[in-house]
């Protein structure tokens, strides 16, 4: 791998990450580096293809973690891995933390197997390291606060529809892996107004030396 930055964003839904890429977008552009925006399930044709199933068709929790796994994998090979090695920077709405938080913590789908799937999917040829992000923003915010911010916002799909425990499980889920990897995570308090929220990003990006 080059000396790509591979940064992305997480959240439950409603949580504000999307508002906020576009700016992040032109932000890392300014610093002067080329900047691939993408986003997950998705990214690939075929990926975009599994995320319209995934977002629409009913299904078992394992048949949508395999199909988000499938949809990243092609997005990995076909797209984030090769500009990773040319030495840009992958802007990703949402990655593997997502399947921690909505399959494991959502659904209740066992870690272990999604684990088994993350090293298939995310190991790095003839290295026993796994592909994760360098800086991941995980968008905090009160599942009560998403559903009002939603309600107002558009109509929901499958993962939107879903109850308030839903959403305290998959929220439970993103503090299980920033936990995990506290390093690794910028916790955002998405709480607040939008200028607000910009300005915790940008201090974490200038605190990490991104763009100084
Ligand atoms: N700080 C904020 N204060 C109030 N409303 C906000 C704030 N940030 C975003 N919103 C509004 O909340 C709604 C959800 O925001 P947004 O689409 O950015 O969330 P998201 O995390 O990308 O959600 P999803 O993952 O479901 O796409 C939008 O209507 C947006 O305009
Ligand atoms: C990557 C990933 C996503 N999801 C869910 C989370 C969201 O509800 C949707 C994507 O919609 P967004 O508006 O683009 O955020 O998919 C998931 O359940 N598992 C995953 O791995």
């Amino acid at each position: 791998m080059g000396t790509g930055l591979f940064i992305t964003l997480e959240g439950i839904d409603g949580a504000g990450k999307s508002s906020h890429l576009e700016s992040l977008e032109a932000w890392l552009r300014g610093t002067g580096r080329t900047v691939v925006r993408t986003r997950e399930p998705g990214g690939t044709p075929l990926a975009e293809t599994l995320r319209e199933l995934v977002l629409q068709k009913p299904m078992d929790a394992l048949t949508e973690s395999l199909l988000v796994f499938a949809a990243r994998r092609d997005h990995v090979t076909q797209v984030i891995a090769p500009a990773l090695a040319r030495g840009e920077i992958v802007l990703c709405d949402r990655f593997t933390d997502a399947t921690f938080a909505y399959q494991g913590g959502g659904r209740g789908f066992d870690l272990e197997v999604l684990q088994t799937l993350e090293r298939w999917v995310q190991a790095q040829s003839q290295e026993a390291t796994l592909l994760q992000p360098d800086l991941s923003f995980w968008f905090d915010l009160p599942p009560e606060v998403a559903a009002q911010r939603l309600a107002a916002a558009r109509v929901p799909d499958r993962f939107e529809s879903q109850s308030a425990e839903f959403f305290r499980r998959v929220a439970e889920g993103y503090a299980a892996r920033a936990r995990g990897d506290a390093a690794r995570f910028e916790r955002i308090d998405a709480n607040q107004p939008r200028d607000q929220v910009w300005v915790q990003v940008e201090s974490a990006l200038r605190r990490r030396g991104i763009g100084a």
